[in-house]
């Protein structure tokens, strides 16, 4: 299979030169960016006026809980979680967990987003939509033990069942990762045998990490020391943890998290929502952390769209740091492609020969993103989700011209709205 994209501003390698070319992709990958490819091509895209750009990896979510959107606005994490959200959750079965993965699954396309990493429970489920719609998809099960050893070994049983039933799958667009919930949530139990488990199986870790400062106050009671400290401690930090959130650090766990080369997953939009706080996003990439983008949950988002995302992010920070030179557009384009995809060790993210074909087409043809004076300004802080023309991921076009090709889009919605009766 080969696709040819003609004429588009094409938002060109690591520095994200916009040039005017065509692309060529073979199999799975790029193959060649130039001006004029004339070679034959299965499909052939006319991109005039429009943007090719690398797909969006979403480096936080929950997408299932789609299911929840708008059912529990206006709240802080721990009120929003433990009287919301989990009473909603103990309701889940994996039926509904896959009615809700199809709705983000089905988002995540229409908006451009490539790649995610996403905990949550019932991943088998997860993992087949994952499969079925031709997104790439890093999951996890999150385990939460609340400190209970029965739990721990609960949790652990269905972590290795998940990561075998994805192994059985055997796509590579489709990854188990450990999701252990929180250092609030789990065990030191729990995340010691996490940390010994994914050196075994050769897989990465994600937890929720440094939230609220209710959670700085909870672990420093527990543990008299910040959560980072802690799993610092407990040999649980690696270039293979991504920690989401990460939003109360001091300067030593900044610190610890650069030595390590741990990953931060920031999440502005859930940050903003919850009140939760405001990342020191300066100060982790001055420290040389590597920082990737995600929505977190479309409960606490709430949706999935990572323009909307790169927005906030570019917003948020110069407001807080009263700055409007930081997090400018270039930064926090980088962090949702090429910082997710280091993070997920994962060649894309990138336009470039031999990179892996996943890849946004956003129409520009549009008032709202015209002139074009300035294509990646344009895409952070003009364009959001619904300006995606045409996704492809791993070489294979998922929509195209808006319409999606994998994916029964009336009957996700459908079973969705029947689904949320059941959930209330
Ligand atoms: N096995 C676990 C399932 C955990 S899935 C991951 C969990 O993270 C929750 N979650 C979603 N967003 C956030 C967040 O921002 N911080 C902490 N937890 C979150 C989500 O609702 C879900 O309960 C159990 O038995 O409860
Ligand atoms: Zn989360």
């Amino acid at each position: 299979m080969s696709v040819l994209i003609k004429n588009g501003y094409v938002v060109y390698g690591e520095s994200f030169e916009v040039v005017k070319a065509d692309v060529l992709i073979e199999g799975n990958r790029i193959v060649k960016v130039a001006r004029d490819i004339n070679e034959a091509a299965d499909t052939v895209i006319d991109a005039r006026g429009k943007v090719v750009s690398p797909g969006f990896i979403n480096l936080h979510t929950h997408s299932p809980m789609g299911l929840f959107r708008g059912l529990a606005d206006d709240l802080p994490l721990m009120d929003w979680l433990q009287n919301h959200i989990w009473p909603r959750e103990a309701k889940l079965t994996r039926e509904y967990a896959k009615v809700g993965a199809y709705l983000g699954a089905l988002e995540m396309i229409k908006t451009g987003t490539t790649t995610s990493l996403d905990m949550y429970f019932f991943m088998d489920a997860v993992a087949e939509v994952v499969l079925e719609s031709g997104l790439r998809g890093y999951l996890s099960y999150g385990m939460i033990d609340l400190g209970d050893p029965e739990k721990t070994e609960k949790e652990l049983k269905e972590a290795l069942r998940t990561m075998e039933f994805i192994e059985k799958l055997g796509s590579d667009r489709v990854h188990f990762v450990f999701g252990p919930h929180a250092p609030y949530t789990c065990s030191i139990a729990l995340l010691k045998e996490v940390r010994r488990l994914a050196n075994e199986h050769g897989k990465m870790i994600t937890i929720h990490m440094s939230e609220t400062m209710a959670e700085i106050g909870q672990i420093t009671e527990r543990y008299g020391k910040s959560p980072v400290v802690l799993l610092d401690e407990i040999g649980f930090l690696g270039s293979d943890v991504i920690i989401a959130h990460g939003v109360w650090l001091d300067a030593r766990d900044i610190q610890i998290l650069a030595r390590h080369g741990v990953t931060v997953a920031h999440n502005p939009g859930s940050n903003m929502k919850l009140a939760s706080g405001v990342m020191p996003l300066q100060r982790l990439l001055n420290a040389g952390v590597n920082v990737g983008l995600g929505t977190d949950g479309s409960a606490s988002n709430n949706n999935l769209d990572m323009l909307d995302e790169m927005k906030l992010a570019a917003l948020l920070h110069k407001v807080h740091n009263l700055d409007p030179t930081v997090a400018d557009a270039k930064t926090v384009f980088r962090m949702a492609t090429i910082n997710g995809a280091k993070a997920l060790r994962l060649n894309a993210g990138v336009i470039k020969e031999g990179y892996l074909a996943d890849i946004a087409i956003i129409d520009f043809n549009q008032p709202h993103l015209r002139p074009i004076n300035n294509v990646v300004s344009h895409l952070v802080y003009s364009a959001n989700g619904n300006d995606v023309e045409t996704t492809i991921v791993d070489g294979k076009i998922l929509m195209l011209d808006r319409e999606v090709l994998t994916l029964d889009e009336e009957k996700i919605l459908s079973e969705a709205e029947k689904t949320i009766g059941k959930l209330a």
